[in-house]
């Protein structure tokens, strides 16, 4: 595989509930090693399309090919073991648990041998000393043994993200990291994403704030009306391009006149 060859792509992609045509024939393609953000309006078909790479919705149509092979999830562990891990907006954390439990939530190490699993004997002190492991990979202080509802909003992002990083993925998708945090917070995350982007991890980021965007993908593929309006490189595409391209636009010209709608509209009001 050559380094501009996808580490993932999907041809024809869609998924249909009822007469409701949520993604609708989208070739969405990643490059290893990339940020790939994946913006849209509301309703867009951002969550179904991500739902499909990591195996909660089976497509109604298409394919998904990981490394050129075609793949088929039948669920979230299918595309686990294809190296795909995501980061939901809601973060499924268990809020009165410690950092070091939600790192290992399901999978916790036990002790004492086969009678330890079978008694659950959890060991504490090495599930603190391998979750500070994937903490320390994300950069943002956290104690292990804090519990997560003391965290702060970026704190229990990277809780979450270091749970992602537990299975060692390929591709982490994040969805929406930085919507409900302080700027600050965001600031953080942001930076936690290009690291790992430094250390050779996918990552596919969904997002509304396409100033984020801009600043740290790679590569922007805008989605409206779940289809596939376009894939920009982040270097050469203005703010109002984006936005015209999720409002369905479809030509240069469009752009053009989106973009004197909006300096009139900012004379207006200014
Ligand atoms: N389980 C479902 N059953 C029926 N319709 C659904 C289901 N999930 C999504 N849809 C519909 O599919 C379309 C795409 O929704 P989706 O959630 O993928 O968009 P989105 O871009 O993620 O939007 P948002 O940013 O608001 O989360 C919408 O019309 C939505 O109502």
């Amino acid at each position: 595989m050559s380094t501009q060859d996808p580490i993932l792509r999907t041809e024809q992609l869609s998924k249909r509930f009822g007469n409701i045509h949520a993604v609708q024939d989208v070739d969405f393609s990643v490059r290893e090693g990339e940020v790939m953000a994946l913006v849209g309006d509301n309703g867009a078909g951002k969550s179904t399309l991500i739902k499909m790479l990591c195996g909660v919705h089976k497509p109604s149509n298409g394919d998904i090919y990981i490394r050129g092979e075609k793949v088929s999830f039948g669920d979230y562990n299918d595309a686990r073991q294809y190296g795909i891990e995501t980061v939901y907006q809601d973060l499924a954390l268990a809020p009165s648990q410690s950092v070091a439990a939600n790192v290992f939530l399901g999978h916790e190490p036990t002790r004492g041998g086969t009678i330890g699993r079978w008694l659950r004997l959890v060991d504490e002190d090495r599930m603190v000393a391998e979750s500070k492991e994937n903490l320390d990979r994300v950069k943002i202080p956290v104690d292990p043994e804090a519990i997560v509802s003391n965290l702060s909003g970026g704190q229990q992002q990277a809780v979450a993200i270091a749970r992602a990083l537990q299975s060692d993925p390929d591709i982490l998708i994040m969805d929406e990291p930085t919507s409900a945090l302080s700027i600050e917070g965001a600031r953080n995350v942001l930076r936690v994403i290009d690291d790992l982007r430094n250390q050779g991890l996918t990552i596919i980021l969904i997002s509304h704030n396409i100033r984020h965007v801009l600043g740290i993908a790679d590569r922007v593929s805008v989605l409206a009306q779940g289809k596939l309006m376009g894939v920009r490189d982040t270097d050469d595409v203005t703010r109002n391009e984006v936005i015209a391209l999720m409002m369905g636009a479809e030509d240069e010209s469009e752009f053009e006149e989106f973009e004197l709608s909006q300096s009139s509209d900012e004379g207006t009001t200014a």
